[in-house]
C-alpha cells in the first residue's frame, strides 16, 4: 500500500507549551485511523500540520512525499478536509457553493453530490448564512468527500449531525474507504462512532501518540482481568502493566496493557484463582488508558 503521510520527530509548541512531541506515524492508502484524545489533547493541532496550515518546531511531515507546508495546488486537490469550524462562503446558496468548488475539482462526482444533497435534505437555494449547524456540516462533508480525495482529514465531522445522517455519513465514508482506497484520519468524541469504521487508532496523551495500531489489536492489548479466589488475595498484589485496579477480599479487577492469552494461565497458577479476561470496547479503552 503507498504511503500518503509521513510524520518524522514531530513537535509542536504553542508559545511556552508544548502540544505535540515525537509523534512518528504514517499513514497509507486504504487506513481509516480514528484520533483519539481529551479535549485541550492536540488532535486539531496535529491534523492543521499534517494539512500543512501550521508548521512543525521540528521534525516533519510528508504529504505524497512533500513536506506539508509545501504541498502544490495540484496536490491539494487531493486533499479533502472537513475542519472543526466550516469555512463555508455564508453569502452564497449551497448550490453556487458547490457548482464553484467543482469547477476547480478534476474528479468531482456529482453523482454522489446530488444522492447526498437529496438524502441529507440540504436547502440547495438558501443562503448559507440562514442554514442550521448540522446542514452546514452536512455541505462541508460533501464539498470534502465529492472531490474524491486520496487523503480525507475530519476533524469532528459529526458533532452538530443527527443519529440517521451521522450513520448514513459513517456508510458513505467505509465505502469510499474500500472502493476509492482513500486514507482516512477522522477525529471525533463519538468514540461508538469510530469504532465502526476505525481500522486503526491514534491516541493522544501527554502531547505523544500512547497508543498508533489496528483496532483490533488495541481491543486484545487493553483487557480488564476479573480475578476470583478462594482465600483472600493479598492487598499488595502487582501485576504487570496494570493501569488501574478495585479489590474486594477475594476478587479483584485488573485493567492490563500489553495483554496477551497466554498470561492467564500463569496468572492463575501463580494467584491460585480464577481469572476471567474481559475485553473491552474502544470507548472503555479510551476511558480507562486516560483514566
Ligand atoms: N492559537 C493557539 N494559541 C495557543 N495555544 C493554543 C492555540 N490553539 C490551541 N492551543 C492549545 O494547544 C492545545 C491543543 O489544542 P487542540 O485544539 O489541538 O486540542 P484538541 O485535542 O483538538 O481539543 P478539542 O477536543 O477540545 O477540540 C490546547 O492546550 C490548546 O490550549
Amino acid at each position: 500500500m503507498t504511503s500518503i503521510v509521513h510524520i518524522t520527530n514531530l513537535q509542536r509548541r504553542m508559545g511556552k507549551q508544548s502540544v505535540l512531541q515525537n509523534i512518528n506515524s504514517e499513514v497509507r492508502q486504504g487506513d481509516v485511523i480514528a484520533l483519539l484524545g481529551k479535549n485541550g489533547a492536540g488532535k486539531t493541532t496535529l491534523l492543521e500540520t499534517i494539512l500543512g496550515l501550521a508548521l512543525p518546531t521540528a521534525g516533519e511531515v510528508r504529504v505524497f512525499g512533500t513536506l506539508s507546508h509545501e504541498i502544490t495546488s495540484t496536490e491539494k486537490q487531493r486533499i479533502g478536509f472537513v475542519p472543526q469550524q466550516d469555512e463555508l462562503l455564508e453569502q452564497l446558496t449551497p448550490r453556487e457553493h458547490l457548482s464553484l468548488f467543482a469547477q476547480f475539482q478534476a474528479k468531482w462526482n456529482n453523482t454522489l453530490c446530488e444522492r447526498l444533497c437529496q438524502s441529507w435534505e440540504i436547502p440547495l437555494n438558501t443562503r448559507i448564512s440562514k442554514l442550521s449547524l448540522g446542514q452546514r456540516q452536512k455541505l462541508s462533508i460533501i464539498l470534502a468527500l465529492c472531490h474524491q480525495p486520496d487523503l480525507l482529514i475530519l476533524d469532528e465531522p459529526v458533532a452538530s449531525l443527527d443519529p440517521i445522517a451521522r450513520r448514513q455519513f459513517l456508510t458513505e465514508l467505509i465505502s469510499i474507504a474500500l472502493d476509492q482506497q482513500t486514507a482516512i484520519i477522522f477525529s471525533s468524541h463519538i468514540v461508538t462512532d469510530m469504532e465502526r469504521v476505525a481500522t486503526k487508532v491514534w491516541l493522544l496523551k501527554d502531547h505523544q501518540l500512547c497508543w498508533q495500531g489496528e483496532l483490533d489489536m488495541l481491543k486484545e492489548h487493553v483487557v480488564r482481568l476479573h480475578i476470583s479466589a478462594e482465600s483472600p488475595l493479598p492487598t499488595n498484589l502487582v501485576i504487570a502493566n496494570s493501569i488501574r485496579h478495585v479489590y474486594q477480599g477475594k476478587t479483584a479487577m485488573f485493567t492490563v496493557t500489553g495483554w496477551h492469552d497466554a498470561l492467564k494461565h500463569t496468572l492463575e497458577q501463580q494467584l491460585q484463582a480464577d481469572v476471567r479476561v474481559e475485553y473491552l470496547n474502544l470507548e472503555d479503552i479510551f476511558l480507562e488508558l486516560n483514566a
